[in-house]
């Protein structure tokens, strides 16, 4: 185990951000925490990073970490390259070269100021000296936000790349097709509750989707609503009326109407 959060609780003077949060990441796995708008999920890497004083609850976190923030904003008045020089002066196991070399991948004019790159290119150049950095675990806060679908599917290949190497990756998102594709691990937040924490095969096979006259409830999450019937999400062991598979967005869908 790298990571273990226990019971963490946070509040912003009356707004319960997180609320009894508790889950474990293994060593190599690559852990999604997944969620809508103010769901609490960065709130919570912060409170791991003790960039927030949690309320109560405890962490454990083993080894070094690298941290890409959900603001990826650099000091506008530096140039990419004099970026780097100064990364690596205040970083400890950061390779100059190795960000050089993703910033000549993503094509990044070394010689411009961070003030003159689009929001994207200042994400990919934040995001080379994250992985420029040896860490143990990475946590990263939305990483593919804002970038086209070209590089985006390049970084969850630079992701994937780190879990073979044995690295640990916490990565938060709300973009589903993404996490399907990449995460060992899954936790559905809502409402600074993790409502559904699981390998992602086991959450497609937990539920089911169940069709059901109006009036009844089988105990699940309301997915939709038609005239005369209503469609549910549900844990396949409560299923009753007709029943169908449900796919991973009509899971999700149902958990965050339904925990709302
Ligand atoms: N500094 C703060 N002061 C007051 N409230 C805050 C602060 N930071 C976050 N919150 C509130 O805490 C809740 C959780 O916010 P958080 O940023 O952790 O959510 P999130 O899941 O990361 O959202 P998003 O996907 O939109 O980035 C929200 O209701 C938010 O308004």
């Amino acid at each position: 185990m790298i990571l273990k959060v226990e019971n963490l609780r946070k509040s912003y003077n009356s707004k319960i951000a997180v609320n009894d949060v508790s889950f474990e990441i293994e060593k190599g796995q690559i852990f999604a925490l997944l969620g809508p708008n103010g769901a609490g999920k960065t709130t919570t890497i912060k409170c791991i990073l003790g960039l927030r004083k949690p309320d109560s609850g405890k962490i454990l976190l083993h080894g070094s970490y690298a941290y890409l923030p959900e603001e990826k904003e650099l000091y506008r008045y530096l140039t990419v390259k004099k970026t780097v020089q100064i990364t690596s002066q205040i970083t400890d196991n950061f390779s100059s070269q190795k960000a050089l070399n993703f910033l000549e991948e993503f094509q990044i004019p070394l010689d411009e100021k961070i003030s003159n790159l689009s929001h994207g290119m200042m994400t990919q150049t934040y995001i080379s000296l994250i992985f420029a950095q040896d860490a143990d675990i990475y946590f990263m806060d939305e990483p593919t936000w804002g970038l086209d679908p070209i590089m985006r599917n390049r970084i969850l290949e630079l992701i994937r790349q780190l879990s073979y190497e044995g690295k640990t990756i916490f990565y938060t998102s709300h973009i589903l097709a993404e996490v399907e594709k990449l995460a060992d691990t899954i936790a559905i937040m809502v409402n600074g509750k993790i409502i559904e924490l699981d390998e992602i095969d086991n959450i497609k096979d937990k539920y089911v989707v169940c069709i059901t006259p109006k009036g009844k409830n089988p105990g699940g999450f309301l997915y939709k609503s038609t005239d005369r019937e209503n469609i549910y999400i549900v844990r396949k062991e409560k299923a009753e009326g007709v029943v169908e598979p449900a796919t991973f967005d009509m899971i999700f869908e149902a958990i965050v109407k339904g925990a709302k």
